[in-house]
């Protein structure tokens, strides 16, 4: 038996049993299972989904497990199952038992016991239905609602109130955007636009940017305008990053964290004499960089270094860049639809220690600004500690700089910019922009 299940299960085993990736569990698992489209896209959805809603398929399931579950298979099954039920609204609850049995008696051990175990607590499921704790405690009810960790409940209900904490909850869990960005000038984009609709593309303009668009399908990697580096895949907010900088052209710029060089391109294209330099702490990443360099026909204009961005002044002078992007590594946040795990994987520990990172990267490269440059700094979460607190720290140590209110895309003049993840599938992000003085 080789269906979307199979693969859905023997993905959801490693990523609970063996804490593997999901995107490369998956990816193994679809190449070595040759699924049609549509049994692909299911078993893509039942992975993600249920681990998306671990906590509230955990909650739902916990009444009804009352022995030990001792097959490893067990437990990621019950879950995918359980999620199935409670959100493939097409698929009849009968199917959804019929293939979890299936599934119990070709992985139980002779004897354990376990196919009887499945079929028992899932029809007990469908008796019990949805159960979600009391709403007056409204940290437990939200954490397994949106099945969200209670920590990270409580930091967002803190920092952002109780309807923009919904808000970030509910739009984490909606699936991202295909978001591509037009990387020719603006008289082209109609071109473009009329390639995608002949290439069977239906899209919307980005309601961030109009160099955006919203895609309604993926694969478009495979076609022409891909190939040829009149589009890229990069998300809305991400690209506006770039935006923040005043570029003339022939600027010499250092992009600190670059891999896998979705804003190095995007610098790039706006030099003319100029040139960047691309550093990653990971060698073997900076090939991405390398790669979406020369599909975008800006080789000449891209080096790519391996460094740890804390160290730039052992190899860099003082003031030999004009414009310095620190898009940071961090927490994620505002990526949580693309990789749902995250939610599980930080804690605000993690916060506190990368904030101590993102200080030191800033510090290390803002000598080698030119006075008067321009240094971006970004990253793709929403943590206070990690976006405002940074830049906070870095101006009370640095009177030389000073902040730039910044204008990009169709988001109107700010101090510092926070984009949460948004209704038409953006990720969120964090943008602040400082200038030497001089
Ligand atoms: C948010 S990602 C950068 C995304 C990239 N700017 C883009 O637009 O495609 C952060 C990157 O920083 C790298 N990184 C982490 N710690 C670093 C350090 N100390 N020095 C330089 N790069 C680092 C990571 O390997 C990762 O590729």
């Amino acid at each position: 038996m080789s269906n979307a299940r199979t693969v859905a299960l023997e993905t959801l085993i490693k990523v609970f049993n063996q804490k593997s990736y999901s995107n490369i569990a998956l990816n193994n698992e679809l190449i070595k299972h040759d699924l049609k489209p549509a049994d692909k896209a299911l078993a893509t959805r039942i992975v993600y989904g249920t681990i998306q809603y671990k906590i509230f398929l955990e909650y739902q399931l916990k009444p009804l497990i009352k022995t030990k579950l001792r097959d490893s298979f067990l437990k990621p099954l019950l879950l995918m199952s359980a999620y199935q039920y409670f959100f493939l609204e097409k698929v009849p609850a009968n199917a959804i038992f019929d293939e979890a049995n299936k599934l119990a008696k070709k992985y139980s051990k002779r004897n354990s016991g376990s196919y009887k175990l499945i079929n028992g607590i899932l029809r007990a499921l469908e008796r019990q239905g949805e159960i979600l704790p009391p709403t007056n405690d409204l940290v437990e009810y939200l954490s397994i609602k949106e099945s969200f960790p209670k920590w990270l409940v409580e930091y967002l209900l803190d920092h952002f109130g109780e309807n923009k904490t919904k808000e970030i909850l509910v739009r984490s869990n909606q699936p991202a955007a295909n978001s591509i960005r037009m990387t020719t000038k603006e008289s082209d984009f109609e071109e473009i636009k009329e390639e995608l609709k002949k290439d069977n593309f239906s899209f919307e303009e980005s309601s961030l940017t109009p160099h955006n668009l919203n895609l309604n399908k993926g694969g478009v990697a495979q076609t022409a305008l891909f190939k040829n580096g009149k589009i890229t895949i990069q998300d809305a907010a991400a690209s506006l990053a770039v935006d923040a900088f005043d570029f003339k052209g022939s600027e010499q710029v250092l992009d600190a964290c670059s891999a896998p060089g979705g804003k190095t391109v995007q610098i790039a294209e706006n030099l003319t004499t100029g040139s960047v330099i691309a550093l990653d702490i990971h060698e073997n990443k900076l090939r991405l960089v390398r790669n979406a360099a020369e599909r975008l026909h800006v080789s000449d204009k891209v080096k790519t270094k391996a460094l740890d961005a804390r160290k730039t002044k052992e190899y860099f002078n003082q003031g030999q860049f004009d414009k310095i992007l620190v898009d940071a590594p961090c927490s994620g946040l505002g990526l949580i639809r693309r990789k749902p795990e995250i939610r599980y994987e930080k804690s605000l520990n993690d916060i506190k220690n990368l904030a101590k990172i993102q200080l030191a990267i800033l510090e290390s490269v803002s000598g080698l600004l030119a006075n008067g440059g321009e240094l971006v700094y970004s990253t793709c979460t929403i943590s206070y500690e990690e976006d405002e607190g940074v830049v906070k720290q870095f101006l009370k140590l640095h009177p030389d700089f000073e902040l730039i209110p910044v204008q990009v895309g169709k988001l109107p003049k700010q101090e510092m910019v926070r984009i949460f993840p948004s209704s038409d599938g953006s990720d969120g992000f964090f943008i602040a922009k400082l200038k030497k003085r001089g």
